[in-house]
């Protein structure tokens, strides 16, 4: 098994798959404060103690709120354009569950270059990420490493989809503490991209994951 790697400029662009693209930089610094406004209400609503009068006057505000927003929508299926501190350009889904940058409910996850090869990032998972008390849901676990173990092998201009994710949980994770994620793609196979990752508290692993990755089947490819 080898590593070996398309070179990054060779990424397709999903403009070319019929795809719209907003670049990053475009996004509206007022929607990634709202975007964090509302994953700060998520939480604040999924632990109120309020009264009916504080709670159904919550709801006329979210819900004018809602219906002024609601009118104009990107597409699904709509990617961002990111662009990394050392210039490469990585597309993602805009509202990726757990790194899109215009999804509240997405932690958000964001990956960069490691020293040590691979891919690194940090997150802090609120209340809404809740499993066991205290403690963060396993589910949200495996998706965290699925998307890390996905840029893992993106970053490495072999982007795909999951076919296989193996998860171990190895010690509890924490809410409301820094993780440290971790991804590297470990050798590839025709179209078959083998990746592993873990996430960290405090330097110790909470969880481990190993992923089978298809890479997309690019024109030119022949498949191979
Ligand atoms: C435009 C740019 C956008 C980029 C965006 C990317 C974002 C990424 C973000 C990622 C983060 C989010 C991630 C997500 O959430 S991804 C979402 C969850 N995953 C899916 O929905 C995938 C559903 N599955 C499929 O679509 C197909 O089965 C795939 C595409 C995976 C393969 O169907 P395809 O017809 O294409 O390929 P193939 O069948 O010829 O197989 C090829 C090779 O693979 C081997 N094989 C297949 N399955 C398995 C298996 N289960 N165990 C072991 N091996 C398996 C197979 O034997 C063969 O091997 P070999 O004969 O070569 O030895």
């Amino acid at each position: 098994m080898t590593v070996d790697a398309k070179p990054v400029a060779e990424l397709p662009d999903p403009r070319d798959f019929g795809l719209s693209v907003v670049p990053e930089g475009e996004i509206p610094a007022e929607l990634a404060s709202l975007v964090d406004e509302v994953r700060s209400l998520v939480d604040t609503v999924a632990h109120t103690k309020a009264g009916s009068r504080e709670l159904a006057a919550a709801r006329e505000a979210v819900a004018a709120a809602n219906d002024r927003l609601k009118g104009d929508r990107h597409d699904i299926g709509t990617m961002v354009q990111q662009v990394w501190p050392d210039g490469r350009v990585e597309y993602g889904t805009l509202t990726n569950v757990v790194s899109g940058p215009t999804n509240a409910a997405a932690p958000p996850l964001r990956m960069e270059t490691a020293p040590e090869g691979g891919l690194r990032g940090e997150v802090v998972l609120n209340g809404t990420y809740q499993g066991p008390p205290g403690l963060v849901h396993g589910g949200w676990l495996a998706a965290l490493l699925d998307q890390a173990l996905g840029s893992a092998a993106g970053a490495e201009g072999m982007p795909g989809l999951t076919a296989n994710l193996d998860v171990n949980y190895r010690n509890p994770t924490p809410l409301n503490a820094p993780l440290e994620i971790t991804a590297r793609v470990s050798g590839t196979e025709r179209r078959k991209v083998f990746v592993s990752g873990e996430v960290r508290h405090n330097g110790q692993v909470t969880a481990e994951g190993t992923a089978l990755m298809v890479r997309m089947n690019l024109p030119g490819d022949g498949g191979a």
